[in-house]
């Protein structure tokens, strides 16, 4: 017979019952996106910082952080709105943004136009976390470790992470998107001061500058002690080819070296155009007079200089760290250092921030140190500070962010091409899972997309994030962004698959139908199950706008606005009156009808699209229609 009461599956996964704890408040965030329920349209907003202080090309690619819907104001459609988003009026209040580093005043300004802003600078990790509730977003150079922690301890409240500048292995990046918080970083504005940094430290230490500086200051004059070598000629070889390397290997070609490189993923037309050879790790090592290490640090990279790989090197070699102290193995340093395989180091980074006043690497007589200054000039900390300062407010808007670390990048013409499929996916992931009875576990999820376009033309990540959060917000109370998704449903144990299916369609559209399968799960509307037993709604974009175009088996019409009602009916005259008359009587506006049919006078499935959700003495009458076998209320 007919229902409606409330619906809550549990997902299979034993977090169901009792939710990670770093999900358990919902966010009145933007990062959150398409976090309200409800309404069209869709307001996509795309930012591209330009580059400061650089001439490294930048992908053009924006990670989608949010998307902000203009919110029907009905708290019936309304689940979390902004404070502060343009989108929803007036700011009411302003987020705070701390800075626990010193950042450029011209990124402050921009910060304080929109936020508020608060520097607090050497906190504490304790102190760190006891602020951090308290914030939106956290702006940090290489000196805050952004741990676990942190994230823990800002309850669900930080939405941003904005590390101003490259390096974010101060970051814990998995912990960042397993709470759904954007890391986002300033990549381009301080290559410039770290490779002239590379430069400065190579040229120093090659003619003994720094040490023939200190022994002259204690009033010594040793002109045969300090006798440097030449570099024009010499090979330098550019660990890590990205965007400093290759500013680094642009300088050292004009003061006459011969540049190779080892980087496994550069690209060799960019080192080619530079006229530089790109090699193997163990030929770089092994036959340059100069390293220069210019990779990030990551679990792939950490010591990878150690005692092996000194041994495979020159001896004799100099080498140069601007990059990261951890991708050097110290001890081994000293060692290679005391037997005269290393001749010199130049080191800007280390291990361990500052080292320890006795260290001996960093006492060592050939070994030259400044204090992580690779980023510290005037113009790159002017530049950082403007970058990391639009990101943040950007993605505390909603905006796109070109520099997102944790979220996949979205080119903006396909965001703009799938935005109304966006609506659809969350739409379709809703609906599936409130036809799925209580007590069901979801465990598989299957995504079908018919498409015109080839498999390889169409990106879902976007999509697919949209039907996980249509899926799990209803039931539980994560919230899902783009950032998360993936993780989210892997942690509730929820298994989404996706097929592609080319079909004959025009291919100006990216997608035609998108198919939302449940397996495996009893339904509260029998109907609902396909032929093959699965749940199964399909939708596709008419006009613009998303729409309900199967239900099981059956073939529906029906714009995806407001609220559904599904009703399985005996095929017969009188019916679309019959419930449209009780919703009259309770006031309750139809915006759409549409109903199809198996066997003509059997049976047929009626979609009908409401304003307002009935009330319960008008669902009690729909269900006591005798013609009516099954019905089901459904929010959109
Ligand atoms: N000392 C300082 O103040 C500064 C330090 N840095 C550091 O310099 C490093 C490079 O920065 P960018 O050039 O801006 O980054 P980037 O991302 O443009 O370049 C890094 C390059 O390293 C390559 N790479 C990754 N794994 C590698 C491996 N196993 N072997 C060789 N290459 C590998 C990547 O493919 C990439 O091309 C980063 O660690 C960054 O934190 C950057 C700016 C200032
Ligand atoms: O951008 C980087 O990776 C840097 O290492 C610069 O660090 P800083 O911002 O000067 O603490």
């Amino acid at each position: 017979m007919a229902s409606s009461s409330s619906l809550k599956p549990n997902f299979s996964s034993p977090l169901t019952s009792s939710p990670s704890p770093h999900s358990t408040q919902k966010p009145s965030s933007l990062l959150s996106f398409l976090h309200s329920t409800t309404s069209t349209p869709i307001s996509l907003k795309l930012s591209s910082n330009p580059p400061h202080n650089n001439s490294h090309p930048r992908s053009k690619s924006f990670a989608v952080t949010n998307v902000v819907l203009k919110t029907d104001t009905s708290p019936e459609t309304t689940s979390a709105p902004s404070n502060y988003s343009q989108d929803l009026g007036p700011p009411l209040t302003k987020p705070t943004i701390l800075v626990s580093e010193k950042l450029g005043e011209k990124g402050l300004e921009v910060l304080r136009e929109f936020g508020h802003v608060e520097c607090l600078y050497d906190l504490s990790p304790d102190q760190l976390c006891s602020k951090i509730s308290s914030c939106d977003a956290l702006i940090v150079r290489s000196g805050t470790k952004v741990t676990r922690q942190v994230f823990e301890a800002s309850n669900g409240r930080l939405k941003v992470v904005g590390r101003a500048g490259v390096g974010i292995d101060n970051v814990d990046l998995q912990a960042a998107t397993e709470f759904g918080c954007l890391v986002v970083n300033a990549p381009t504005a301080n290559t410039v001061a770290a490779a002239e940094h590379g430069i400065a430290l190579l040229a120093a230490m090659a003619r003994n500058v720094a040490q023939a500086d200190a022994s002259i200051k204690v009033g010594k004059w040793q002109r045969n002690k300090y006798v440097g070598v030449s570099l024009v000629g010499k090979t330098l070889a550019v660990m890590g080819f990205g965007k400093v390397g290759s500013e680094v290997a642009r300088r050292a070609k004009g003061l006459g070296m011969n540049v190779i490189a080892h980087d496994p993923y550069a690209p060799a037309d960019r080192a080619r155009a530079l006229g530089v050879e790109l090699v193997s790790f163990d030929q770089a090592i092994g036959t340059a007079d100069f390293i220069s290490l210019h990779m990030p640090l990551t679990p792939a990279t950490s010591k990878v200089f150690n005692d092996e790989t000194f041994a495979k090197m020159k001896k004799g070699v100099r080498i140069i760290n601007v990059a990261r102290g951890g991708v050097i193995d110290e001890d081994a340093l000293v060692k290679a250092l005391d037997s005269g395989i290393v001749a010199q180091a130049a080191l800007d980074v280390f291990t361990k921030e500052p080292p320890p006043k006795d260290s001996r690497l960093v006492q060592h007589e050939n070994v030259t140190v400044t204090p992580h200054l690779g980023a510290s000039t005037k113009e790159a900390q002017e530049g950082v500070a403007i970058e990391i300062a639009e990101a943040v407010v950007g993605a505390l808007k909603g905006e796109l962010s070109a520099t997102a670390v944790n979220a996949p990048m979205v080119p903006p013409e396909v965001l703009s091409e799938l935005s109304p499929y966006v609506a659809l996916a969350e739409k379709l992931g809703r609906l599936a899972v409130q036809l799925v009875a209580g007590g069901s576990g979801i465990k598989s999820v299957k995504v079908v997309y018919k498409s015109a376009r080839d498999p390889d033309d169409l990106d879902t990540r976007l999509l697919r994030a949209m039907i996980t959060k249509g899926i799990i917000e209803p039931i539980s109370s994560s919230f899902v962004n783009l950032v998360n998704a993936d993780f989210t449903a892997k942690e509730k144990g929820l298994r989404i698959s996706e097929e592609r299916i080319v079909v004959d369609s025009s291919p100006e559209f990216p997608i035609d139908s998108i198919q939302v399968q449940i397996s495996n799960v009893e339904s509260k509307f029998a109907s609902g199950i396909s032929d093959n037993g699965d749940i199964s709604i399909e939708g596709k974009v008419k006009y613009g706008t998303p729409h309900l175009t199967s239900v099981g088996s059956f073939a529906v019409d029906v714009s995806l606005e407001g609220n559904l009602i599904l009703c399985r009916q005996v095929d017969q005259p009188g019916m679309i009156g019959q419930v449209g008359n009780i919703l009259g009587e309770h006031n309750v506006n139809v915006s759409f009808m549409s109903v199809g049919r198996t066997v003509r006078r059997k049976k047929a499935i009626m979609a009908i699209g409401v304003d307002e959700k009935p009330d319960k003495e008008a669902l009690k009458k729909i269900g006591e229609i005798p013609a009516i076998e099954e019905f089901v209320f459904l929010k959109l």
